[in-house]
C-alpha cells in the first residue's frame, strides 16, 4: 500500500509538526555544510505556502550528559534555516513544557517554528535517561499532542525507532505522511533496489566488511555486478588466497568473503592493481602493483587498471548505486580511483547513479563531481539499511493512503 503524503494532508490553519532530519556539522556555533537543510526546504515551503504552521522538530549529534547540551543546540540551525527560507523562524531552547507550548500557540497560519534538539530529552537530571532514542512512549504521544497532523521529512534519520519519529507517528494514526525528500529517497533507492532499469551495477567500497555484509547479501540476488574497492576489497583478496601485505583486512571476515564468492560466482568484480604505500601517510612511498602486496606495503587506493575495468563494468549500465570510497580519498594522492570512478559515473548521461551517503558523499562533494550524478542520499546509516532490504521503522510509521 502506498505511503500517506503531505499533499495528503489538511494544512490550512493547522498545526503541523514536522520531522526533518537536521543533524548538519556546526563548527564554531555556525552551520557547515548545510545540504540536509536544504534538502527538507520543499516541504517546508509547501507546508508553510498551504497555510499550515510548521513545528520543526530534529535531533543534532548524540547526547550522553549535561556537558554535551549545550554545543549541540540547534540555534545555529535556526539561523541558517531562516536565511535559506527568507523569513523568521522562532527558535525554543526547549523541548517540552509551558515555553515550548505558549510558542505554538502563539503562531499565525505560515510561521515556522523550530524545537530544540529532541535529544535533550536523552538526558534528565543528569541522568541518561534515553527518552528520545528510546522512543519513551509518554514522550511520543506529548510531541504527537502539540500538533494537529504529523509529516516526516527525516529519511535520514529513518533507519531509528524514536519518539520524534517513530513514537509521533504512533500517536497520530492517519495523520502522519510522508514529506517530499522522504519520497524522494524511497523513490531512488526503492526502484534502484527492486525495480531497476538493468545492468544493475553496485559499487560498494570504504573501510569494513563487517559493515557491508548485509548489503552484499541483498544485492547479490538484485544487481548484476558488484564492484567492490577500498579497504574491503583486501579481506576479498585475503579469501582467494591473494597476498595482502599490510593492507587492511578483517581476519574474522575472511570466511564470509569466502562464502559470498562462492555465491557471487562472476558477479564481484575486484581490483586488478593497486596503489600500495610503506605507511598510512600521504607522504609515503608509493608504487602500483598488480595481485599479490608485499608485507611492508598496505594497499591505499585501487590501481589504473583497476579503474580502466571498473569503467568497462560500468560503461553500459543504466542503474548504478555507489555506497563506499575506493581508497583513502581524504588524504590526496589516495584519492585518484574514487575520484575517477566518480567522473566516470557523471559521464553516464543515460544512466540513474545514485550515491548512498556518509563518506561517499563526502568524497563526490569534495571531489566536484556531485552535481553530475541523479541523486545523492541524506542518508549513511539509512541507505544502508535500505540497501540491506532492511524495514526502515521511520518509514513503516508512516500512515497508509
Ligand atoms: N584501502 C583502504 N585502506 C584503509 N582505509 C580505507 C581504504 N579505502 C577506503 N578507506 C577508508 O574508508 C572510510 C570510509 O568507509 P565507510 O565509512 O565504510 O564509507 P561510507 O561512510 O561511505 O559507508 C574512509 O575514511 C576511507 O579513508
Ligand atoms: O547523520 C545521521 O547518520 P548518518 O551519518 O549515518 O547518515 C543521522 O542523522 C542519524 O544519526 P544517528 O546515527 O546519531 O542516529
Amino acid at each position: 500500500m502506498a505511503k500517506l503524503t503531505v499533499e495528503d494532508l489538511p494544512l490550512e490553519g493547522k498545526k503541523v509538526l514536522m520531522r526533518v532530519d537536521f543533524n548538519v556539522p556546526i563548527k564554531d556555533g555556525v552551520v557547515g555544510d548545510d545540504n540536509r537543510i536544504v534538502a527538507a526546504l520543499p516541504t517546508i515551503k509547501y507546508v508553510i505556502e498551504h497555510g499550515g504552521r510548521a513545528i520543526l522538530f530534529s535531533h543534532l549529534g548524540r547526547i550522553k550528559k549535561e556537558e554535551d547540551k549545550p554545543g549541540l543546540s540547534l540555534r545555529p540551525v535556526a539561523e541558517r534555516l531562516s536565511n535559506l527560507l527568507n523569513k523568521p523562524v522562532t527558535f525554543v531552547p526547549v523541548t517540552e513544557g509551558k515555553q515550548l507550548e505558549d510558542a505554538i500557540n502563539n503562531m499565525n497560519n505560515g510561521d515556522v517554528l523550530l524545537v530544540q534538539n529532541t535529544r535533550y530529552e536523552d538526558v534528565k537530571d543528569g541522568e541518561y535517561v534515553k527518552r528520545e532514542s528510546g522512543n519513551d512512549p509518554e514522550l511520543g504521544k506529548y510531541w504527537a499532542s502539540l500538533g494537529d497532523v504529523f509529516v516526516n521529512d527525516a529519511f535520514g534519520t529513518a533507519h531509528r525507532k524514536h519518539a520524534s519519529n517513530v513514537g509521533i507517528a504512533t500517536n497520530m494514526p492517519g495523520k502522519a505522511a510522508a514529506g517530499y525528500l522522504m519520497q524522494k529517497e524511497i523513490k531512488f533507492l526503492g526502484d534502484a533496489v527492486d525495480n531497476p532499469e538493468r545492468p544493475f551495477v553496485a559499487i560498494l567500497g570504504g573501510a569494513k566488511v563487517s559493515d557491508k555484509i548485509g548489503v552484499i547479501d541483498h544485492l547479490l540476488d538484485k544487481a548484476d555486478k558488484i564492484i567492490i574497492g577500498g579497504g574491503m576489497a583486501y579481506t576479498f583478496y585475503a579469501a582467494k588466497g591473494i597476498k595482502t601485505g599490510d593492507s587492511l583486512v578483517e581476519k574474522d571476515k575472511i570466511d564470509v568473503a569466502k562464502q559470498i564468492l562462492d555465491k557471487a560466482g562472476d558477479k564481484i568484480v575486484l581490483p586488478i592493481d593497486n596503489v600500495v604505500a610503506d605507511k598510512f601517510d600521504n607522504d609515503a612511498n608509493t608504487k602500483v602493483v598488480e595481485g599479490d602486496i608485499d608485507d611492508g606495503w598496505m594497499a591505499l587506493d585501487i590501481g589504473p587498471k583497476s579503474i580502466k575495468e571498473f569503467e568497462n563494468v560500468l560503461k553500459d549500465a543504466k542503474t548504478v548505486v555507489w555506497n563506499g570510497p575506493m581508497g583513502v580519498f581524504e588524504k590526496p594522492n589516495f584519492a585518484k580511483g574514487t575520484l575517477e570512478v566518480g567522473k566516470f559515473l557523471g559521464t553516464l548521461a543515460d544512466a540513474t547513479t545514485i550515491v548512498g551517503g556518509g563518506d561517499s558523499t563526502a568524497a563526490v562533494k569534495q571531489l566536484g563531481v556531485a552535481g553530475k550524478l541523479t541523486h545523492i542520499s541524506t542518508g549513511g546509516g539509512a541507505s544502508l539499511t535500505y540497501l540491506e532490504g532492511k524495514v526502515l521503522p521511520g518509514i513503516a510509521a508512516i500512515s497508509e493512503k
